[in-house]
């Protein structure tokens, strides 16, 4: 069985300039992650632009490259693996549409990184990328205090930064946040220990990363299967066979538990579970699976399986924290297409309760337009009902977003209240 303990997902966010692809490229450098051929073709650039060590940047900007050549993915996926855990990293480019990127890379992080520049400290963009991070709900949080060579190794200067920080986070719904002083440039605390900061008792970065407890960061309670596609095979042979396809939201299902699907109610019971050719007896979030079911029921993609005794509300009248992630704003009373799980209905953005000022947090009633990166609660109607839970319950089945019909574009990402 898979052990959900062994990936861990993280997201990286910074400003410009703070050191993003330098980090990056110092975690898997010194990890020795980074494929000789790759390492070469880094080495051979970095002394043409005349480099005397290894220019890290070049590491992820070239990957970047790649990316830009695909339009339709805006987070880049880096892999590597240490001897204790496999990781993921979800680089998003910290230009001005980071709000998307970390809302697209952050929905399945375990961990959030956030970079400050040691010189510059908490500014508002780390804010914005803290209140994003508790938004979503990201288990952990580590804030890097990068460019430590730069001030001297100063504890003061550090321990300034992380009352800074304290300050804002005290203010939202976080609840592990590590704070670690560093140079990417130089290596210092990132795989290894920093020998020029002997007043730091904590642990590097990665040594942070490998042993952070992380296997309840899913809901394994609340088992959510929404539908995406029906197989019903044509050969004599499997001429019976129905199988629901589809990923695991949360929680486990096991052959033989009594289901009721949903939005239509009907009730049965799980008759197998396969995982490309292997019968399973159990199978749990994120797995994605093919179901069989007892009974003959009309089911369709965007119907979700659900344990009886364990359902999520169904309803047309939602209430969501909105990021708005395009650069033209909200039209009042417009309607988009909205997009939860795998089922896809008509929506309307029909209040502003309130947006989000970020500098202070604080709640401000205005009725202005929905602008590019502004948070605000909202109330939403759909045309059929969604299946829901609150995003702090099931990050999946607590999401949502919002499409353009126009254009096709997203234009928002929002969780459930
Ligand atoms: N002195 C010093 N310079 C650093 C450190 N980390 C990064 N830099 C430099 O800061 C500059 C920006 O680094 P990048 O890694 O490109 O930073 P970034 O802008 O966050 O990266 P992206 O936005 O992701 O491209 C480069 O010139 C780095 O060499 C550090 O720890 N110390």
């Amino acid at each position: 069985m898979l052990d959900n303990n062994q990936l861990l997902r993280f997201t990286t966010a910074g400003s410009v300039d703070d050191g993003k692809s330098t980090l990056i490229g110092r975690l898997l450098y010194d990890s020795k992650s980074i494929f000789e051929d790759q390492l070469a073709a880094i080495e051979n650039t970095s002394k043409k632009k005349g480099h005397d060590g290894v220019d890290l940047a070049l590491f992820t900007d070239g990957l970047r490259d790649e990316r830009e050549q695909g339009i339709t993915i805006d987070v880049a996926y880096r892999y590597f693996t240490t001897p204790k855990r496999k990781f993921i990293i979800a680089d998003t480019p910290g230009h001005i549409q980071y709000t998307r990127n970390m809302v697209t890379g952050a929905s399945t992080a375990n961990v959030a990184t956030i970079l400050i520049d040691a010189r510059h400290g908490v500014i508002e963009q780390t804010k914005r990328h803290a209140f994003i991070a508790s938004l979503l709900q990201i288990p952990h949080i580590i804030v890097c205090v990068n460019k430590m060579d730069l001030v001297e190794y100063s504890e003061e200067v550090f321990n300034n930064i992380v009352a800074q920080f304290e300050e804002i986070s005290s203010k939202m719904l976080v609840t592990d946040v590590r704070f670690i002083p560093m140079s990417a440039l130089l290596g210092d605390n990132v795989v290894n220990r920093s020998k020029k900061m002997g007043w730091y008792q904590g642990a590097p970065m990665l040594h942070t990363l490998e042993t952070m407890h992380i296997s309840s960061d899913v809901n394994k309670v609340d088992a959510r299967f929404p539908v995406q596609t029906v197989l019903r095979p044509q050969s004599d042979r499997h001429r019976d066979y129905r199988g629901y396809v589809g990923r695991i939201s949360s929680g486990v299902l096991r052959v033989g538990d009594e289901v009721t699907v949903l939005p239509s109610g009907f009730t049965s019971v799980i008759k197998g579970i396969n995982l490309f050719d292997q019968e399973l007896s159990e199978a749990f979030a994120p797995m994605s699976v093919s179901i069989t079911l007892e009974d003959d029921i009309d089911i369709s993609r965007g119907d979700m399986i659900v344990r009886s005794n364990n359902k999520p509300a169904a309803s047309q009248d939602i209430e969501v924290m909105l990021c708005w992630l395009n650069d033209k704003p909200a039209r009042p009373r417009a309607k988009y297409t909205i997009k939860h799980t795998s089922n896809d209905q008509k929506a309307m953005i029909k209040e502003v309760i309130y947006k989000v000022d970020i500098n202070t947090l604080g709640r401000v009633n205005d009725n202005s337009e929905l602008e590019m990166n502004s948070i605000s609660k909202v109330k939403i109607r759909t045309t059929k009902p969604l299946m829901i839970d609150s995003y702090r319950e099931n990050r999946t089945t607590g999401s949502i977003i919002l499409v353009d019909d126009a254009t096709n574009e997203t234009v928002a990402a929002g969780m459930v209240v």
